[in-house]
């Protein structure tokens, strides 16, 4: 199933850099894993804002769920989803 989510960050003001630094890396560290699995099909910057727009395949609601959870920024998100589905005109099989 796919899954459009939003995220925003917002880390706090006066949180210290080195801890700010070592979440956002294991951040990434985490998005690639899940990337290279294929679970995290897409991820593009939001132009000018620390907010990303991401395409998830997971099997359920409830893997979605467990990937989200996971995120080592989650404490600090603003978190959107929306199902997809197929498009009855698209012209990509991969779609679905
Ligand atoms: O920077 C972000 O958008 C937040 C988060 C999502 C993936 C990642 O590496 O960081």
């Amino acid at each position: 199933m796919l899954y459009h989510v939003a995220m925003t960050v917002n880390l706090p003001a006066d949180m210290d850099p080195a801890v700010a630094a070592q979440i956002k890396a294991e951040e990434k560290a985490y998005s690639q894993a899940l990337q290279k699995e294929g679970v995290w099909r897409h991820i593009w910057r939001v132009s000018g804002l620390y907010e990303n727009v991401s395409i998830f395949d997971c099997r359920d609601h409830e893997h979605l769920h467990e990937v989200l959870m996971g995120l080592p920024l989650y404490p600090y998100m603003d978190i959107s989803v929306t199902p997809l589905n197929r498009h009855p005109s698209s012209i990509h099989p991969g779609d679905q």
